[in-house]
């Protein structure tokens, strides 16, 4: 799409949105963005007013199990509430969508008034003291694809004003990683409910190896996922403050050492039989029933941080 047609989208979108709006969900103050099996969220909202995506020009759909494909809209937290708009489900590169895409509805709530995006994923841990069920809080990122050629800001610039070189250093608010250890506190959860990491984007939808898995913790990650980075770029470049929250589904396979079919077989032809070790496989269904089974508490405490935003 070329800058005219893009901005023509925007103009589109806006007036389809805007137009289905009452007056106090106007002007959303917070985005977010639920990952899979995530959605549950908007069971706390008030005032909710939901948009399917496929009526909203310039938007996609979704394709993955655990993904909703509607925007809503709505009042959350104490008191009157704090009007937000939610996702309620992602578009990932694997599904094919472009990466222009994938970040539409970031830059879409940018353009609606969003000063903080929070946004939450499904991810495998690869870090031995981050078990499953496990919030992590996401403090930097590993973005292989953004260092080799797939990044979300390539390309013409979509606004002006937006900078060519984004400085990523300071990608993570400290200010949103502090609410959400406050939120935890207030919450009475566990010490152990929320950890702090970095995250590795990959592209998916392969699950990792265990020599890629052994290569991203080496490389520094905590955990691993398929989404959320190209959200995080365009949501710096459009200058808002930006948390991550990652749900741990599932441990990522990194065994210590490799079946060897090699020393089966010479034992075997020796008369000695090698009872070879189970291997762990991940599943998309395992990963949506962590997800449900921790939705609530990743609900409860993204409402307390929008709460005190
Ligand atoms: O959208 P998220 O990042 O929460 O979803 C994760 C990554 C893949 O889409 C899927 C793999 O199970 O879950
Ligand atoms: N790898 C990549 N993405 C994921 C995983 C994983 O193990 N779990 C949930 N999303």
């Amino acid at each position: 799409m070329g800058k005219e047609s893009i901005a023509t989208s925007f103009a589109d979108s806006l007036a389809a949105i805007r137009s289905k709006l009452p007056e106090t969900l106007q002007n959303p103050q917070v985005g977010i963005i639920c990952g899979s099996g995530l959605s549950g969220l908007v069971g706390s909202f008030r005032e909710t007013v939901i948009i399917k995506y496929e009526d909203i020009p310039g938007f996609s759909t979704s394709t993955v199990l655990g993904h909703r494909s509607e925007l809503a809209f709505g009042l959350l937290g104490d008191g009157l509430g704090v009007p937000v708009v939610a996702m309620l489900g992602r578009f990932h590169c694997y599904e094919g969508h472009s990466l222009p895409s994938v970040v539409y509805p970031v830059r879409l709530m940018a353009k609606l008034g969003i000063k903080d995006l929070i946004i939450t994923n499904a991810a495998g841990s690869l870090n031995p003291s981050i078990p499953v069920g496990t919030i992590v809080v996401i403090q930097d990122h590993l973005a292989l694809p953004n260092l080799t050629g797939m990044n979300p800001l390539l390309g013409l610039k979509t606004s002006p004003n937006l900078p060519r070189f984004l400085p990523l250093s300071d990608a993570y608010s400290p200010a949103l990683r502090r609410l959400a250890f406050l939120a935890a506190h207030k919450l009475q959860l566990p010490d152990e409910a929320l950890a702090e990491g970095t995250y590795a984007w990959v592209s998916g939808p392969t699950y990792e190896t265990p020599a890629e898995g052994r290569f991203l913790r080496t490389i520094g990650a905590d955990v691993v996922g398929m989404s959320t980075v190209p959200e995080v770029v365009t949501g710096r470049e459009e200058g808002l403050n930006v948390m991550v929250l990652s749900l741990v589904t599932n441990f990522v396979v990194i065994p210590e050492s490799y079946r060897s079919i090699r020393e089966e077989v010479h034992s075997e032809l020796a008369g000695k039989k090698i009872t070879p070790p189970e291997v762990q496989v991940v599943s998309h269904e395992e990963v949506l029933s962590i997800g449900k089974e921790k939705a609530d508490v990743m609900r409860r405490l993204v409402e307390c941080v929008v709460s005190t935003i």
